[in-house]
């Protein structure tokens, strides 16, 4: 059964389908991308996937449960977790406190220094960093990090709520090649220690192309083609509306 199932997903804004009519079937511990020229639609089709954006039609699936209409909050709950696009830490709080204060958040408990919960929590947030390889920004005011590292940050966020399926729109987005590179490694070391399912949209194809089971292209609301990246990159509609002459090996 696939854990992730979108069914005639369609979203308008007044007269305008910024979604139309999407299928998309995620499999249990697959890295799935959608991928699309800018408005297609991909952060659009997230937002109904995670509840942030109600549909005008359609259903979204998580593990064969209706989801549709569900608050975001409970989405998450059931496992299914994001990262957003524009970053979403605290910058005057430390790397600790973003990583504590998003496990405490997922308990649904505030930060109280006294309480057991946040006691246990410190030393969560000081593993989850570990794990992501931060440790060593702990102490550090979140908004001096550089930008990759933020990202970095924003991914441990996102897995403070314990994720089965983890969204993540761009996630190397305005990052240099060498924190592409990291990112990219640590985001596939992560989906294999915590047996990820993992969907995220990105426009740089040498990332897609080396990282992807299954591709699915939207242009303009609807997925025009979908499958593994060796029939992606050779289908004639997706190379005349999006991938033209990028360079769409893998990245050496
Ligand atoms: N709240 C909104 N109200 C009106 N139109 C919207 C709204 N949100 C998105 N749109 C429009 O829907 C279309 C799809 O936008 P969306 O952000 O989903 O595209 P995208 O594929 O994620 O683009 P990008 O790659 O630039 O992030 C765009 O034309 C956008 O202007």
């Amino acid at each position: 059964m696939p854990v992730l199932e979108v069914c005639g997903l369609s979203k308008s804004f007044g007269g305008f389908r910024a979604v139309s009519d999407v299928d998309l079937v995620v499999a249990e511990g697959e890295i799935a991308a959608v991928i699309g020229p800018n408005g297609a639609g991909k952060s659009t089709l997230f937002s109904l996937i995670t509840g942030h954006l109600q549909p005008t039609a359609g259903r979204v699936l998580v593990n064969g449960r209706d989801i549709t209409g569900v608050a975001p909050h409970k989405i998450c709950g059931m496992g299914l977790g994001r990262s957003f696009q524009r970053t979403n830490i605290f910058p005057k709080l430390t790397v600790l406190e973003n990583v504590r204060a998003a496990l405490l958040a997922h308990r649904g408990q505030g930060p109280n220094f006294w309480s057991r919960a946040n006691r246990l929590c410190h030393g969560e947030a000081q593993a989850l960093l570990a794990s992501i390889g931060l440790s060593v920004h702990a102490p550090a005011t979140a908004g001096t990090l550089s930008y990759g590292n933020q990202k970095q940050l924003e991914l441990g966020i996102a897995l403070a709520s314990d994720p089965k399926i983890l969204l993540l729109d761009e996630p190397t987005a305005g990052m240099s090649a060498s924190e592409t590179h990291e990112t990219i490694a640590l985001i596939e070391r992560i989906a294999r220690e915590r047996r990820l399912t993992l969907l995220f949209t990105e426009h740089d194809m040498a990332v897609v192309f080396s990282i992807a089971h299954r591709i699915a292209v939207m242009y303009q609301g609807r997925v025009i083609a979908h499958g593994d990246p060796v029939a992606v990159r050779a289908d004639a509609q997706v190379r005349r509306v999006y991938l033209g002459d990028q360079p769409v090996g893998p990245r050496s």
